[in-house]
């Protein structure tokens, strides 16, 4: 696996499974080898930085066979409680049968460097030889320093940061970005009984993850084995992107008619949690006659689908709730547009579960929605593309493959896709623009942008909104975007901010 990510650019998470089932590798074994492959792959700029210790010559003057085994190598004796012996035994044999016998005895040497000193030992031989503090951290804690910047910038401007703790919440999340997360599942609501949830808890299989309501934490075995992620009924999904697609859907709307309140942030937040929504539904304080129209969504970035396939749920739960209550419910439905047509596949498969009819799949340019479909939405989820520094957890390689360059084009497109969801939407609707980025650049950055250059947009709390889906304030949340962090809130570090168009 390192060899295909390094030398093809493979992703660790789509190559693994393949690779474990073809060697059948199961329970504990799979597990040791997941460990051995993503924690080489996470910490790879803290080994590279002890190897560059150990070696007689550079690293990119090495073998990459032999760079990646040494990696591994390393990675068990200063990161998993492997026997030394075993694991420089093991790299030699590695870099023998895979490059040679002359690699091999090279290997050997540096191995036995790696294990003359502990974690701490090399902490210290690291600091001795880098005087900048971030690229120390970075070394330390395997960042690359321009991320390690970025993720300090961005709790430096959070304003749930707690004051004059900067620098240890910047530690707290470097080490929850190289720790290994839980599995968390979504059960979409209204398609999952109570009783099943309860069974898998009995079966010691799920456990509630504690934010979103729909949020459960795999506890046993793999997600498959669970029936209703087989039939779609709930998947794989973080609790942070569960969060802000609940705070979309729960934040209330205002009647085409009704005047804004020209712009202001915080204060009415409109967030009101389950049960206020739609024409007909009971809202404490809104008067529910200006809510408007509430049954047409947009999901403008839909690929792979997670999202949709909760707004969908929640659509569909809204709306038999409605007919239910005696309301006339016409044609309720969420559009799910993806640009890349194999993605569009994903998403028709994602929320297979869903009437049909409630969900549109199609395939677009999330950039002209706004221009092809001016005024038509509620509600319109912007999950844009991005970075992806907010997952780092999950993607072990993505930290070195990254770079700075990457946010230009990014960024761009970012502030066209919400430019663009905010025509798209109707006056009184509300957006959601969401990256699993904490970057200020792809983030407030962005918002702050596209409101400054438009007079009809309200930035509303995002955090107040959050803080109504979960029923009680999220400590370390404060608006009026919401900015969800690893080691605080222990989901990806999502950024939320929601837009009433006015
Ligand atoms: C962060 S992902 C969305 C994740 C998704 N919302 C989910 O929860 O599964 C961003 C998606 O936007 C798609 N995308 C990129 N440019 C786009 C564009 N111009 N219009 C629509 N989708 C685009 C990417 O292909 C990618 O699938």
């Amino acid at each position: 696996m390192l060899r295909a990510v390094a030398g093809s650019d493979a992703y660790a998470n789509l190559v693994l499974p393949g690779l474990l089932a073809e060697r059948g590798l199961s329970g504990r074994d799979a597990g040791f080898a997941t460990e051995l492959a993503y924690g080489t792959l996470r910490l790879r700029g803290r080994y590279d930085a002890v190897l560059a210790m150990c070696a007689s010559r550079g690293l990119n003057e090495m073998d990459p066979g032999v760079l990646d085994a040494l990696r591994l190598g390393a990675h068990q004796v200063l990161g998993m409680r492997v026997a030394q012996h075993a694991a420089v035994s093991e790299t030699v044999d590695l870099v023998r049968a895979n490059v040679g016998t002359g690699a091999a005895s090279f290997a050997n040497a540096v191995m036995r460097q790696v294990t003359r000193a502990d974690a701490a030992e090399w902490d210290r031989r690291m600091a001795e030889r880098t005087s900048d503090p971030v690229e120390l951290l970075g070394q330390r804690l395997a960042h690359p320093a321009w991320i390690v910047r970025a993720l300090r910038e961005s709790l430096a401007l959070d304003p749930g940061t707690p004051s004059g703790d900067l620098d240890a919440e910047l530690v707290a999340l470097l080490e929850a970005d190289n720790a290994a997360p839980a599995v968390t599942l979504v059960a979409r609501p209204g398609l999952v009984e109570e009783r099943e949830l309860g069974d898998a808890q009995d079966d010691g299989l799920l456990e509630p993850a504690g934010l979103a309501p729909t949020a459960w934490r795999l506890t046993g075995g793999s997600p498959d084995a669970l029936g209703a992620v087989r039939s779609g009924r709930m998947g794989v999904q973080d609790e942070g992107s569960q969060l802000v697609a609940l705070a979309l859907a729960g934040v209330a709307l205002r009647d085409a008619g009704e005047a804004g309140d020209g712009g202001r942030a915080g204060g009415d937040s409109g967030a009101g949690g389950g049960g206020r929504e739609g024409d007909g539904g009971a809202a404490d304080g809104d008067d529910v006659s200006a809510v408007g129209s509430d049954s047409t969504w947009a999901d403008l970035c839909a690929g792979p689908g997670g999202k949709s396939a909760l707004l969908g749920a929640l659509l569909a739960e809204r709306t038999d709730a409605r007919a239910a209550a005696g309301e006339l419910v016409r044609g309720s439905v969420l559009v799910a547009g993806e640009v890349q047509p194999h993605r569009v596949g994903l998403v028709e498969r994602s929320v297979k579960a869903l009437p049909r009819e409630l969900v549109d799949v199609v395939q677009w340019d999330g950039r002209t929605v706004g221009r092809d479909r001016a005024g038509e939405f509620d509600r319109v989820l912007v999950d844009a593309p991005c970075t992806g520094l907010g997952a780092l957890r999950r993607r072990p390689e993505a930290r070195w493959r990254r770079t700075p360059a990457d946010l230009r084009g990014l960024t761009l497109l970012q502030r066209e896709l919400l430019d663009s969801a905010i025509d798209a939407t109707r006056v009184g609707g509300v957006v959601g623009y969401v990256t699993c980025s904490p970057h200020v650049a792809e983030t407030r950055a962005v918002v702050d942008a596209v409101t400054r250059s438009r007079s009809d947009v309200e930035v509303l709390d995002a955090a107040a909104a959050v803080n109504a889906v979960v029923g009680s304030p999220v400590a370390g949340l404060a608006g009026p975007y919401a900015q969800l962090w690893p080691h605080r809130h222990g989901t990806d570090a999502m950024f939320l901010a929601l837009l009433r168009r006015v």
